[in-house]
């Protein structure tokens, strides 16, 4: 379990994260979406302890990632956003070195590399410096560095991109899996949709603190179809007509009436016709989940 209890952190006067909370059970996966530079990696660089929070707490399985790192550390599994191995190393020997982290033999460690690598498609590359892995086989080698001490949580950073779509699904599916064991997972992605097939739930960050959290079942209702309308010569009168057939937004340029698909659209334009206004444009429309995410974070 991990619980972020008002983390900030400034670089020099920047405020990267401000007053974020989170709580990641055991047996959840939490998405953290975000555009570039809303704080995602920050947040999860302060929860794996190598940096430290300007504020605020955060403890995996109850320790304090900052005054007890050594048994807060073993119970995490970090895979960093673009994972950086020492150039020269080969891959068995590092996951040895890792595995004394988690206090586990090296004879043992080398058995469970060599599973994972066999499991993770790299067992063939197993005599190849990292140095020579291709970005994907770079992933795979960091998937199984977080996993190699077995540990009750993992931060997974953007780890779903710069795979093929066969890793993709291959790390969805792990994901999903060690779920499955009751682990808790954080999991974050600048692309929301990367989230919806696997996250319990999704935190949205913006300028470092979470702006909204979606369950499933809002993920569910979200993307469902609204009606989006333009008309020539608004006023009053229409917007009164328009509140008859549910609540509705405006941008300046078209309104939106928020509706899962009830409004009647042939209806609602005979009734705007008959007032006299013009119907440019009228539809119903789906909004997607990046639509919603967009909107949520401009
Ligand atoms: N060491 C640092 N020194 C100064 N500023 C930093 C440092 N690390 C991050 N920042 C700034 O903090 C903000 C949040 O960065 P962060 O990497 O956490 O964003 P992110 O949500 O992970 O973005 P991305 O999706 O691009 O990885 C950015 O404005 C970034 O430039």
């Amino acid at each position: 379990m991990i619980e972020i209890l008002h983390l900030s952190k400034s670089f020099k006067n920047f405020k990267a994260v401000s007053d974020l909370n989170l709580e990641i059970n055991n047996g959840q996966i939490m998405g953290l979406a975000g555009l570039n530079g809303a704080g995602k990696t920050t947040t999860i660089r302060a929860a794996c302890g190598i940096i430290f929070p300007t504020s605020g707490t955060i403890t995996v399985n109850n320790f304090d990632i900052v005054k007890e790192k050594i048994k807060a550390s073993r119970n995490i599994g970090w895979v960093p956003e673009l994972p950086n191995f020492e150039p020269d190393a080969r891959p068995v020997p590092l996951l040895k070195y890792y595995a004394g982290f988690y206090g586990i033999k090296p004879d043992e460690a080398e058995k469970n590399a060599i599973e994972m690598m066999k499991q993770f498609d790299i067992y063939n590359y197993r005599n190849r410096k990292l140095k020579y892995y291709s970005q994907g086989m770079k992933k795979r080698f960091a998937l199984i560095a977080a996993m190699i001490g077995n540990p009750d949580n993992y931060l997974f950073d953007e780890t779903l991109n710069g795979l093929d779509p066969n890793g993709v699904k291959e790390v969805r599916d792990l994901i999903i899996n060690l779920k499955k064991q009751g682990k808790s997972i954080l999991l974050s992605s600048h692309i929301l949709s990367e989230l919806q097939n696997v996250a319990d739930k999704i935190a949205i960050v913006k300028n470092g603190s979470v702006v909204k959290t979606l369950s499933r079942d809002d993920l569910m209702h979200l993307g469902t179809t609204g009606t989006k309308i333009h008309i020539k010569n608004p006023d009053a009168g229409m917007e009164k007509i328009l509140s008859e057939f549910g609540e509705f937004t405006s941008d300046g340029t078209y309104y939106y009436i928020k509706n899962n698909g009830e409004v009647d659209v042939s209806e609602l334009n005979r009734q705007l016709v008959i007032k006299n206004y013009r119907v440019d444009y009228i539809s119903m429309e789906n909004e997607t989940l990046e639509d919603y995410f967009l909107n949520m974070v401009k």
